[in-house]
């Protein structure tokens, strides 16, 4: 059998902010979380749950108060993060002055960067000078220019903290794109959202409520619940008060009304098919 290899996971793993007016806010404890190797995972869960906090940890950028962050060792375990504000994670002014970071292009000629940076650009989509100012960019464009950047570093891991949060549908789409075909070529994904149709893609969702993990388990699952006596009001994803996607919605009306679905569907494709199909 395919053994899975483990690049990341936490172990009872809790965070505590403190702040000068606070004693201490837990956001979560006793995490533990595995993350294999070729997972898209969906981070999900009502707002202040501590899914940005996860991002941070993952992204090193925010210590455990408790337990322990493991990292696979054997491999170059480089993990890269995407933020929701693209401006917040800009370094410098201009497209080229963002590549420049990339590790490894200071020891590239002249020509070599040049073709390296617009392959970089072209991977995401994006066809502009590489000297544009950043903030003439439309925020979808700063945000491809993120993960551009993120992904020609070739990070065994993408953290992706809303991505989409501040863009409009073609953008959104065109993010989600990119980042499919880069997890098509083995780029594991963690993705945090409150935009639960962004679900479908992952084989995997992780929810937090309560300071705890809430559910850890496939999509289908996460929605629809399990076992024959399933029902809309009991699923994980209604128990932690969010609001599934209109196709799951609209699945759960037609079940309502008596119809079986052959296939409980979590994207348009799916429900169109299982309703061609009654
Ligand atoms: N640097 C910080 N210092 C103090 N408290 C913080 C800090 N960052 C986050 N928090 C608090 O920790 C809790 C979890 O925040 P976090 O941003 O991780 O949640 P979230 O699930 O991503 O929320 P949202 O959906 O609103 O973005 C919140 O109560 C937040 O106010």
């Amino acid at each position: 059998m395919h053994q899975k290899t483990l690049l990341a996971a936490l172990r009872q793993a809790s965070v505590v902010y403190r702040t000068d007016a606070e004693q201490g806010r837990q956001v979560w404890s006793d995490i533990t979380i595995d993350i294999f190797e070729g997972e898209w995972i969906v981070v999900t869960g009502p707002n202040g749950s501590g899914k940005s906090t996860l991002a941070s940890v993952l992204l090193g950028l925010c210590p455990l108060s408790g337990g322990q962050l493991v990292r696979e060792q054997r491999k170059r375990m480089l993990t890269r993060g995407v933020l929701q504000i693209p401006e917040a994670q800009f370094v410098g002014d201009t497209v080229e002055e963002e590549l420049q970071h990339v590790p490894g292009t200071q020891y590239l000629t002249h020509d070599e960067r040049a073709a390296f940076y617009q392959e970089a650009l072209q991977s995401v989509g994006l066809s502009i000078p590489l000297n544009r100012t950043l903030n003439t960019l439309s925020g979808g464009q700063k945000q491809l220019v993120n993960i551009a950047a993120a992904l020609a570093a070739k990070p065994a891991m993408l953290v992706l903290d809303e991505p989409t949060a501040m863009l409009d549908p073609a953008a959104r789409q065109e993010v989600i794109r990119t980042v499919r075909q880069a997890h098509k070529q083995g780029m594991t994904i963690v993705w945090i959202t409150h935009r639960l149709e962004e679900a479908a893609e992952a084989s995997r969702v992780i929810a937090f409520g309560g300071g705890r993990i809430a559910f850890d388990g496939a999509p289908v699952t996460f929605f629809y619940g399990e076992g024959d006596d399933r029902a809309e009001g009991s699923t994980p994803c209604s128990r932690l008060g969010l609001e599934p996607p209109f196709v799951v919605q609209t699945a759960w009306a037609l079940m309502a009304k008596g119809l079986q679905l052959h296939r409980l569907p979590l994207n348009a494709d799916e429900l169109a098919e299982a309703v061609s199909s009654l």
